[in-house]
């Protein structure tokens, strides 16, 4: 792990993600009608999908940001793609009515840049760091800021050894 800040590993399944997105689901549904999802490319990617099919939502839009180009560590934010400006200006425009979607919130940035852009937008994430946590309007877990969560996406399946090794073989 390149960040010793981020010491903690917190790994997460397909199956796992697909229940936390859904959980998130279920939080929201009930707290507004939106008639738009944003979701942050590309972690948003996922968990808006099933968002989407779960609220039956079926305009959705991206913002596409990329801020962690090398893993654990943040570089400069760079926007390749912003907000359709027909999104951002539904009911009056701002973000009213549009429901914002990330995988995560670790220090805050993307989300700190998203809101800018859509002020009076819902922001939810799956899961939350301290850091980030203020920004998020709705999220499911909370990871300690020390934490680097592995989503299913970004792994495959490997040997692990035993704990006692004497045992092996
Ligand atoms: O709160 P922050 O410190 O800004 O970090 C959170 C952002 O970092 C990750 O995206 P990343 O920029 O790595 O791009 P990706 O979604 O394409 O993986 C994650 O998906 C969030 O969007
Ligand atoms: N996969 C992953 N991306 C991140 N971007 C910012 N924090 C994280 C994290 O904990 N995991
Ligand atoms: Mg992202």
């Amino acid at each position: 792990m390149e960040n010793p800040e981020q010491n903690k590993a917190f790994p997460v399944s397909w199956d796992q993600f697909h229940r936390d997105a859904r959980a998130l689901a279920w939080r929201l549904s009930g707290q507004g009608e939106w008639q738009a999802i944003v979701c942050i490319t590309r972690g948003g990617l996922v968990p808006a999908a099933i968002v989407a099919r779960e609220l039956g939502i079926r305009m959705i839009e991206t913002v596409c940001i990329a801020s962690y180009h090398d893993y654990e560590n943040q570089g400069s934010l760079h926007v390749i793609k912003p907000i359709d400006p027909k999104v951002v200006g539904l009911e009056g425009g701002d973000g009213n009515g549009v429901l914002v979607i990330d995988d995560l919130v670790d220090t805050g940035k993307t989300a700190r840049v998203v809101r800018e852009m859509l002020p009076k937008a819902h922001f939810a994430t799956v899961y939350a760091k301290p850091m980030g946590r203020p920004l998020v309007d709705t999220f499911v877990t909370e990871v300690s800021q020390d934490t680097w969560i592995y989503f299913p996406w970004d792994m495959g399946w490997q040997f692990q050894p035993p704990l006692n090794k004497n045992t092996a073989g």
